[in-house]
């Protein structure tokens, strides 16, 4: 209690200023001097997408515009994990109802993520494998730790990234790239990412990160708001509407893959091949 007051007494000092007061799996401050919000994943133990967490992002996304945020920074409290990807727990063996609820959140999650009016950067301080992958190829401008490893890896767990999964990459690396990534289930170090044109900037470490996502967020401070956030969602909409069309046959095309006998075989051996790894 004692240690959270004199958090918050200086987090006020700096213009810092926390939303979001009922979150627990993620943070959402705004920095009062230069209206951007920074939302910091904080599930441990790797910031897995289960339906709680992700409940929580899209939440703040919105808090985020209600509070007229001139930019947002995404990024994660664990140095060493921006985000795990999707929860495998919520995907192997799962409730019906509570696997069609995360997937909807999901979809949801990535469609404002997509389609924000302001500015995004993910600072990718750590792995980001997946779904933690498809949050920072959602962002504007991707600012990455060194030492790291990003990718849509999905078909190493022998499970399918969704079509717009695939499109999130697609509009960032082109086609060729994406192919041969995606098919293979390539793991990107920051170095290769960086050289791709997967992400944009390598930083030493996270405050290096911010600094320079605060400064491609200020880039923007003399285009009027509205002609920006038009731009984006002219660029950005074919690509949306592609989901938001079909959301509901993309729902069953999940649930009809995520359950094929072999997928959770799959699955299965992959969270023991984690829990081994944990262990040894
Ligand atoms: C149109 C529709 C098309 C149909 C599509 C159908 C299906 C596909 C659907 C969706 C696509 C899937 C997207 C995904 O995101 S799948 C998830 C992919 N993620 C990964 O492969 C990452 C796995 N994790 C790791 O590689 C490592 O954990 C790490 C992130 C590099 C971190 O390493 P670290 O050494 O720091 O941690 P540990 O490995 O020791 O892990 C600690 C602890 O966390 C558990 N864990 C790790 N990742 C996950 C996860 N993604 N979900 C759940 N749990 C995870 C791990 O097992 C350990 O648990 P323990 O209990 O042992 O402590």
């Amino acid at each position: 209690m004692a240690l959270l007051c004199f958090q918050s007494l200086r987090m006020l000092r700096s213009g810092i200023r926390c939303m979001s007061q009922n979150a627990q799996l993620v943070s959402l401050t705004v920095n009062d001097k230069t209206g951007v919000a920074t939302l910091s994943l904080q599930r441990p133990p790797v910031n897995s997408l289960n339906l709680e967490l992700l409940t929580e992002i899209s939440s703040a996304l919105t808090e985020a515009t209600d509070n007229n945020s001139r930019g947002l920074i995404l990024t994660s409290t664990n140095d060493g994990v921006f985000s795990a990807g999707l929860d495998i727990l919520e995907m192997y063996k799962p409730n019906l109802d509570r696997v069609k609820e995360f997937w909807t959140k999901l979809q949801e999650t990535w469609i404002k993520l997509y389609q924000t009016a302001y500015p995004t950067v993910a600072v990718i301080n750590g792995h980001s494998p997946a779904g933690g992958c498809l949050l920072a190829l959602s962002c504007e401008h991707r600012i990455m730790v060194k030492n790291f490893t990003i990718g849509l890896n999905e078909t190493r767990l022998g499970i399918v990234a969704p079509p717009w999964f695939i499109a999130s990459m697609v509009n960032v690396i082109g086609q060729r790239q994406s192919e041969r990534a995606l098919t293979l289930g390539h793991m990107f170090t920051t170095e290769e990412a960086k050289n791709v044109g997967l992400i944009d900037e390598i930083v030493q470490n996270k405050a290096e990160g911010t600094t320079q996502a605060e400064a491609f967020i200020q880039k923007f401070a003399k285009i009027p708001f509205q002609a920006r956030s038009l731009t984006k969602t002219w660029l950005r909409n074919k690509t949306v509407e592609s989901l938001v069309k079909n959301r509901e046959d993309d729902l069953n095309m999940f649930l009809q893959v995520v359950t094929q006998p072999n997928a959770q075989e799959s699955l299965g051996h992959y969270i023991q091949s984690l829990k081994n790894k944990a262990t040894k």
